[in-house]
């Protein structure tokens, strides 16, 4: 058995990991950083960028659809599905070549590959002849998608996010399980690219968003242009011929289910954190009920323990920027372990690339009802908003969040055109923690769609000089029962 000695062992060469260990080594420690897969990260090889990828050629293929409204007429519109993933694999390819080429580029003796599992909190082994032992650990193992067991027994073609980005061309039909953002991501671009897509909603929730009527106005907006099925379970996948048969059943049709073929069925229905088989019962920490250590969301650690936590293994908020920025803190950390500090946590902001695009940015509607706040409402609708509709684009609500008395912003949720770039604005605007007057003040371009985001500031700010509700009644825990 070898045994290697170091600082900072890092597990898993993703977002985080890489985050970590370039935090662990500009500290000045000796960081050893193991993957067990092919290097590139999962945002380069099969998360935001082939996403994006496949999301450019759809819009490509959209707006030729939407020129006649314009009175332009670019003529018959032909979809080449093969060079549309040609497209969307070599592109690809070159972003994964970009982190090939930093990880090539660290010395041979901070990489080891294989499968790191916990033996004790400081000790990892790797393979049956390797182990690491270090004086601070970082997990960052990332996430997996997850098929249910019933579904994937129908065959290959049952298949997660992961293999659409292998395709070699489009299929002709699709069907999609779960309206979440991989989802309708996927869903609405593989129908913009000529594909029979029915999406599949198991309830009414519609990507990240929490606000009933914004997502009300998404689930219509979204619903105009595609298939999607709200509250409809699936009852079976079974194979059939080349491709599947899917079973569903909607809410209000009791056993009623409708048969459909497709050649394949897409599971988005959410990813799990890649933490079973770490051997985590040999590293003495708490878990909490998804099996995922507790942490300390300012520093990343978890518990008094030398082990750190980053990225989607965290499971606290699966997106790259929350990786990268968790990473860093994580590995800044366990390079200065037993010393800790809290590191920058920024303003939450959630974007899915969608259209209409949907934001979610600072405390969302859920989150600010479950806190008991006192909060006031804005909003403005798309529909009639000046630039949106030069642009054929004048769909989606935005409800942007203040709190009485202090005035300051406390979140929004938004579909609607532009939402990447408002979102941006309403997150800056909250980390700086400003009020609805300080955000009025400053300065709006006309035509702008940001012009319906001071409408909707407007309306809350006039919220805000109403008296606020009275407090929501405590539950009486003296009622039987309770
Ligand atoms: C389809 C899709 C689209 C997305 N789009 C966006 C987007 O537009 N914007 C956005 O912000 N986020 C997006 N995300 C989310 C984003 O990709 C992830 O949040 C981010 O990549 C997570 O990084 P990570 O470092 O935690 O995990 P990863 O990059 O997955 O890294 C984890 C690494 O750990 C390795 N590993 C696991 N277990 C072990 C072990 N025991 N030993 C050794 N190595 C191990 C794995 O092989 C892997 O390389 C998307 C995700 C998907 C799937
Ligand atoms: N633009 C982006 O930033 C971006 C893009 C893609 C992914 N991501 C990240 O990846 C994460 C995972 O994405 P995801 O879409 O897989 O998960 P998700 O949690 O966003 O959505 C899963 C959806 O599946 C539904 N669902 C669960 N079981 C179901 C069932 N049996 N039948 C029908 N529906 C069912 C859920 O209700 C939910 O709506 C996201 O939370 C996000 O953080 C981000």
């Amino acid at each position: 058995m070898e045994t290697i000695q170091c600082d900072v062992a890092v597990i898993g060469a993703g977002t985080a990991g890489l985050s970590a260990y370039r935090a662990a080594r500009n500290a000045g420690k000796h960081v050893v950083l193991i993957e067990d897969g092919p290097h590139g990260t999962t945002c380069a090889r099969v998360g935001c960028m082939p996403s994006k990828l496949l999301i450019a050629a759809a819009e490509a293929a959209h707006a030729v659809r939407e020129a006649p409204g314009f009175g332009v007429h670019p003529g018959e519109l032909n979809i080449d599905g093969k060079a549309v993933m040609q497209r969307v694999r070599s592109e690809r390819d070159r972003f994964v070549g970009f982190v090939l080429e930093n990880v090539a580029a660290m010395p041979a003796e901070d990489k080891v590959h294989g499968r790191a599992r916990f033996t004790a909190p400081d000790r990892l082994q790797i393979g049956a002849n390797l182990e690491v032992a270090a004086k601070a650990v970082v997990i960052a193992t990332g996430s997996s998608p997850e098929i249910p067991s019933g579904w994937a027994a129908a065959g290959p073609r049952v298949i997660s996010s992961d293999a659409v980005f292998e395709w070699t061309d489009l299929p002709r039909s699709v069907a999609v399980i779960g309206a979440g953002v991989i989802g309708l991501e996927l869903g609405q671009a593989l129908h913009r690219l000529g594909v029979r897509v029915v999406l599949i909603a198991r309830g009414d929730s519609v990507a990240q968003l929490k606000d009933p009527q914004v997502r009300a106005s998404a689930a219509q907006a979204l619903g105009e242009e595609m298939d999607i099925r709200f509250r409809t379970e699936v009852a079976a996948i079974q194979r059939a011929g080349d491709g599947l048969e899917l079973r569903t059943r909607g809410a209000n049709c009791g056993t009623e289910e409708r048969v459909e073929q497709f050649d394949y069925v897409l599971v988005t229905t959410g990813r799990t954190p890649n933490v079973s088989g770490l051997g985590l019962d040999h590293s003495g920490l708490a878990l909490d009920e998804k099996g995922v250590p507790k942490f300390d969301r300012h520093t990343m650690q978890c518990g008094e323990s030398c082990i750190f936590i980053a990225g989607d293994a965290s499971a606290e908020i699966p997106l790259l920027p929350e990786a990268a920025d968790q990473g860093r803190i994580a590995g800044a950390n366990a390079a200065s372990y037993p010393g800790v500090k809290r590191g920058l946590r920024r303003t939450p902001l959630a974007i899915t690339f969608s259209e209409p695009q949907i934001a979610t940015v600072g405390q969302g509607y859920q989150e600010l009802l479950n806190g008991r706040e006192h909060f006031a409402i804005g909003a403005v609708s798309f529909d009639d908003q000046g630039r949106s509709r030069v642009m054929r684009q004048n769909k989606g609500l935005l409800r942007v969040y203040g709190e009485y008395g202090s005035g300051r912003f406390l979140g929004a949720e938004m579909v609607g055109p532009r939402a990447e770039h408002i979102g941006h604005l309403l997150a800056w605007a909250h980390q700086a923690r400003m009020t609805i007057d300080q955000m009025l003040d400053m300065p709006f371009y006309h035509p702008v769609v940001e012009e319906g985001l001071r409408t909707a500031l407007r309306d809350l700010s006039k919220e805000l000089q109403k008296p606020p509700p009275p407090p929501k009644p405590v539950p009486n825990d003296c009622t039987p029962g309770c």
